[in-house]
């Protein structure tokens, strides 16, 4: 990713990449991408929680050399930005995962991969070549699965292992139930092709919807519910795998959870969690060994009315005091609102929608675009704020713009 790239002139914003987006998917696949939980309120103060706060640039300060890049993984990072894992990127586009590791590598900018992408990790990891990349985990009950999964990470060089903690069980999305969501064929969940605990598995790998989706939706009895106390002994869900089923794990938790997947993991990979959304949640994760997290609201997909998560953010930073790097993603479009995240305390941002929206709009290129269009107004934002370095980035940058227009000093 060069500087000198020339424009796109039909698309210049991360805005303008949406609307094109928008044109390229079927209803399906826009209706999965861009819906959030419910009435979606928490997907759109996510993105409305960044115009509460506006710049105080600083003049006079030399900016000619920016440097942008901050630590990560104890290596550096050119942009203190990242791609948020996002499941079946082959319904934006039939390059897929391995497209979005492409554009990624050439950005150098890390790459989150799904559990449950339409990509296998391996495929990932050499599209990625030294191109630091992590994996989304959703800890499954059954536990062989994620095990083996973890393994094959460790094998294909990921970072990190970033464990989902939002989904104890799925949010309600309702034009996904409306649509009757399935992926379509030739596509599959390719991390788990191979798993065939049961004949069953097969099928569902090949792409079809399976029983348990359509039961799920009907709210048919399935061993993955949680615990409603009818006296009956919980089983694991057995069979295919599929993300109504095995991705909302209603057991998890801190002790037994964390400290098994610390073992599992350590040392060649670290252990984050993502879905964090409060000081007390952030002191437990620190309490835990974990060695990062993600404070995150899935996007508005899983508990909609939960806070947004740049008001989150704070109570967050304060509890761990720098013990730990915290990182945020949600509703961030534009490379002014990665410099807010940062001022209020986040050490690194990922970006979720926008990279799909690229992924359906070109492809490798259109990832690219989205990429650079970000680095290109976080790059510029730095320079007209009157800062060089990303640590120099802190709330002496921002104020707080209240309902009846009053500006506060943070
Ligand atoms: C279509 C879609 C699929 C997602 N899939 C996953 C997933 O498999 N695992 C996960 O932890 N988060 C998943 N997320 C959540 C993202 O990792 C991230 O938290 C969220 O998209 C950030 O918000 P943004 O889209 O507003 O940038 C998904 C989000 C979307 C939009
Ligand atoms: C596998 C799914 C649960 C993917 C996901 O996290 C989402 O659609 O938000």
């Amino acid at each position: 990713m060069t500087a000198q790239q020339p424009h796109d002139l039909n698309c210049l914003t991360v805005a303008e990449l949406e609307k094109h987006a928008e044109q390229c998917m079927d209803k399906q696949t826009r209706d999965y991408y861009n819906e959030g939980a419910d009435s979606g309120s928490t997907l759109l103060e996510n993105s409305q929680a960044y115009s509460k706060y506006r710049i105080r640039p600083r003049v006079l300060r030399d900016i000619s050399l920016i440097d942008t890049s901050c630590p990560l993984f104890g290596a550096r990072s050119p942009l203190p930005m990242g791609v948020a894992p996002t499941a079946m990127q082959c319904l934006a586009h039939p390059d897929g995962e391995a497209a979005t590791a492409r554009a990624c590598r050439e950005a150098g900018v890390v790459i989150g991969l799904s559990s449950f992408a339409t990509t296998t990790l391996e495929d990932v990891a050499a599209a990625s070549g030294s191109n630091p990349r992590v994996l989304q985990l959703y800890l499954f009950e059954e536990r062989e699965h994620s095990r083996r999964l973890i393994q094959r990470a460790k094998a294909a060089g990921y970072k990190a292992v970033f464990l989902t903690v939002d989904t104890p069980m799925l949010g309600r999305r309702n034009l996904e139930i409306r649509n009757q969501f399935k992926l379509p064929k030739p596509y599959k969940i390719a991390n788990f092709a191979e798993d065939s605990d049961s004949p069953a598995s097969k099928t569902v790998m090949d792409g079809a919807a399976s029983d348990t989706d359509a039961d799920k939706r009907e709210g048919k009895k399935s061993t993955s519910a949680p615990g409603v106390h009818d006296g009956e002994k919980r089983t694991p869900p057995a069979g295919p795998i599929s993300f109504h089923t095995h991705a909302p794990n209603p057991t998890l938790c801190w002790d037994r959870d964390i400290d098994w997947l610390r073992k599992e993991c350590k040392p060649e990979m670290e252990v984050w969690v993502k879905g964090i959304a409060t000081g007390e949640d952030a002191l437990l994760a620190v309490y835990h060994g974990v060695d990062g997290i993600v404070v995150s609201n899935h996007g508005g997909r899983q508990l909609n009315g939960a806070l947004a998560t740049l008001d989150a953010l704070p109570e967050v930073v304060d509890a761990v005091q720098g013990k730990i790097p915290v990182h945020i993603d949600g509703g961030i479009r534009h490379g002014t609102e990665i410099f807010k995240a940062l001022a209020l305390g986040a050490d690194f941002v990922w970006i979720g929608r926008p990279v799909l929206w690229g992924l359906s709009y070109k492809g490798q290129e259109g990832v690219a675009l989205c990429l650079r269009l970000l680095r290109d107004e976080f790059t510029l934002c730095m320079g007209l704020a009157g800062t060089v370095k990303v640590p120099e980035i802190s709330k002496d940058y921002l104020v707080k713009v209240d309902k009846s227009g009053f500006v506060s000093r943070l």
